[in-house]
C-alpha cells in the first residue's frame, strides 16, 4: 500500500521544515537472506523469510514513490545477499559516484556491480583505492562530509572522499559493533547548507568524535539506546519527512516535536541483516 504525502501540503503544515524530493538507488531484495555473519545483527542459523524481506521493501519503495521521490532501481545479484542495502554501493555527490571497496570477502564483488550501474547511468565513477562502504559511512551535512571508521571503512578513504569532492571530511569513530556503520549511529535530518540538524547516539562514539558532535551539532536529537537498537537512526529523511523504523517510538516523538513528520515503516526481515530504512537508499545527487 503506497503511503501518498503532498510534500506542498505537508511543507506548509511545518513552517521551517521544506521537503525536497529525493533522488535514489534501491535494490529489490530478491536474493536476500542470511548465510554469513559479518556483524552482529546476522545469524545464519535463523532461517530467513526471502519474500516477507520483499513484501516489507516494498512498502519503503512505495513511502519513497508516495513522497514523490525519483527511485531507481538495480538489478539484484544472485549469490550477493546483501546486495539490497544499496546505501553500501557506493556515495554520489555532484554527479560523481564514488566506488565502494567492501570489508568483507562476502560482499565485495558488490563493489563493481554498483559501479557498473553508475557508470551505465550517467555518473562519473571514481575507482576507490582505499576500503570504504560508501554512504552506510559516509553522510553529507550541508556541505560537510561526515565520515565513520572504526569497523568497515578505513580512515584513508575519508582523505580520499575529501580530494574528491573538494569537501570537508569529519572522521568520526565507532566503538560499538552493533553500530558499525555511520548510518546506523547518526541520521541527517536537514542536509540542507544553513540548516544542518542531525540526530544520533552518543554511547556509539569514542570521546572525540563526541565531543566534535557536540561543537557542531549542539542542536541534534539525541537518540536513546531502546531506539537505536531497532536501527532507528538508519532513516531517510528529505527535509520535512522522515522514514524511520516504526517501532522507534521515542526518536518518532522526538521527530514530530522538532517539526518533522515522521513515517515508520517496518524492515523486521531486513533488519536480520544488520540493515533498516537509510541502508536500503543511496542518494544520487547529480
Ligand atoms: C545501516 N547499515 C548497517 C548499513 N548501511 N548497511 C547494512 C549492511 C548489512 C550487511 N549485512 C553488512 O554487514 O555489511
Amino acid at each position: 500500500m503506497a503511503v501518498t504525502v503532498d510534500p506542498i501540503t505537508a511543507a506548509r503544515t511545518a513552517p521551517g521544515r521544506v521537503p525536497i524530493a529525493r533522488s535514489v538507488l534501491m535494490c529489490r531484495p530478491e536474493h536476500f537472506t542470511v548465510v554469513y555473519r559479518i556483524n552482529p545483527w546476522m545469524d545464519p542459523a535463523l532461517p530467513t523469510d526471502t519474500d516477507l524481506a520483499v513484501r516489507q521493501w516494498e512498502m519503503l519503495y512505495d513511502t519513497y514513490v508516495g513522497l514523490g521521490f525519483d527511485v531507481q532501481l538495480i538489478d539484484p545479484v544472485d549469490g550477493l545477499p546483501d546486495m539490497v542495502y544499496a546505501a553500501n554501493g557506493g556515495m554520489v555527490v555532484d554527479g560523481i559516484a564514488y566506488g565502494a571497496s567492501f570489508t568483507h570477502p562476502e560482499r565485495q564483488p558488490e563493489g563493481s556491480a554498483y559501479m557498473e550501474w553508475f557508470a551505465q547511468n550517467g555518473f562519473d565513477v571514481a575507482e576507490p583505492e582505499n576500503v570504504n562502504e560508501g554512504e552506510g559511512d559516509f553522510l553529507l551535512v550541508g556541505d560537510t562530509i561526515l565520515a565513520g571508521t572504526g569497523f568497515r571503512s578505513d580512515s584513508k578513504s575519508h582523505e580520499e572522499i575529501a580530494r574528491i569532492y573538494g569537501r570537508e571530511v569529519v572522521t568520526l569513530t565507532l566503538v560499538n559493533p552493533s553500530f558499525y556503520h555511520l548510518d546506523t549511529a547518526v541520521a541527517v535530518l536537514d542536509s540542507a547548507t544553513g540548516q544542518e540538524h542531525i540526530a544520533y547516539l552518543p554511547s556509539a562514539f569514542d570521546e572525540p568524535s563526541l565531543e566534535i558532535l557536540r561543537a557542531r551539532h549542539p542542536d541534534a536529537i539525541i537518540v536513546n539506546e531502546e531506539d537505536a537498537a531497532v536501527l532507528g537512526l538508519n532513516s531517510f529523511s528529505d527535509g520535512y519527512n522522515v522514514v524511520i523504523a516504526a517501532r522507534a517510538k521515542d526518536f518518532e516523538r522526538q521527530l514530530r516535536e522538532r517539526g518533522y513528520n515522521p513515517i515508520g515503516v517496518d524492515l523486521s526481515e531486513l533488519l536480520r541483516g544488520g540493515g533498516g530504512v537509510k541502508c536500503c537508499t543511496l542518494e544520487l545527487r547529480r
